[in-house]
């Protein structure tokens, strides 16, 4: 991808937070870049896109992601980035604070995430750091600030089930999970969700009996009974 050409196009984004040293749609020159980064003083990462750099907009913390004319990623995925974080605002995802698009250099400004790399965090060299129920909550977080939960079903469940129904049972099976035993949800209200779900897929599918389905959930809500209002008689 030629770098140089495409930046004749205009990176058309919008900020989301303005900066009294910004103007009011978050641009950023290049001249500000290098104050905020003071001139490229400290690198924090390297990504795809190029290297990551450590900056203050102000008092705030930030990281300027700066795309390099070796980027495996081009221009385009650098917009869609862009274009995609404007849309996407969730506690687990980092917020872009501004850009630049002057010439050759683009960049992208983000708030500071000082816990460093999550690849790291997750690793074997931190086992304990972000125990199982942490990760998949995270993870079903982060599908659900981008509406997007396919990418963490497996594959084969999405030909049988409608995306709401699997919602609904995946925050079920989270609550179902909580730590704390008042936090789980009891018996009947596990059979209640249960039911819903599957009256959104009998609406959906169009080709089972109601009563059917009902029975079903009784029998399941039997066999799961001891196990979850267990901890809560104890
Ligand atoms: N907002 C941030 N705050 C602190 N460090 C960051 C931030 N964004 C990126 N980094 C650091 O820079 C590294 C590279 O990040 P970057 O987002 O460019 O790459 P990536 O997501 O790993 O890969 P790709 O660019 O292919 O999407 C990260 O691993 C992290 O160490």
């Amino acid at each position: 991808m030629n770098t140089a050409a495409a930046t004749t196009r205009e990176l058309k984004i919008e900020s989301n937070q303005k900066d009294e040293t910004s103007n009011s749609t978050g641009q950023f020159s290049y001249s500000e870049i290098l104050r905020i980064t003071n001139n490229f003083e400290r690198a924090v990462g390297k990504g795809g896109f190029g290297t990551v750099y450590h900056g203050y907009l102000g008092d705030t913390e930030v990281a300027v992601k700066m795309l390099s004319q070796s980027s495996v990623h081009g221009y385009k995925e650098f917009q869609a980035e862009a274009k995609t974080l404007m849309r996407t605002h969730h506690k687990n995802l980092t917020s872009l604070v501004g850009y630049c698009n002057e010439g050759t250099n683009l960049g992208l400004i983000f708030e500071y995430m000082g816990n460093g790399n999550l690849e790291k965090i997750l690793s074997e060299r931190n086992p304990n750091f972000l125990s199982w129920e942490e990760r998949l909550r995270i993870a079903l977080d982060t599908a659900q600030a981008k509406g997007d939960i396919k990418n963490i079903v497996d594959p084969r469940l999405q030909e049988d089930y409608g995306m709401n129904s699997l919602w609904k049972v995946v925050e079920l099976a989270m609550a179902c999970v909580s730590p704390a035993s008042t936090e789980r949800p009891n018996m009947s209200h596990v059979v209640m969700e249960l039911n819903q779900c599957l009256k959104m897929e009998m609406a959906r599918k169009n080709d089972r009996v109601e009563t059917e389905s009902e029975d079903v959930v009784k029998v399941v809500g039997h066999e799961c009974k001891s196990w979850i209002e267990g901890p809560r008689a104890r």
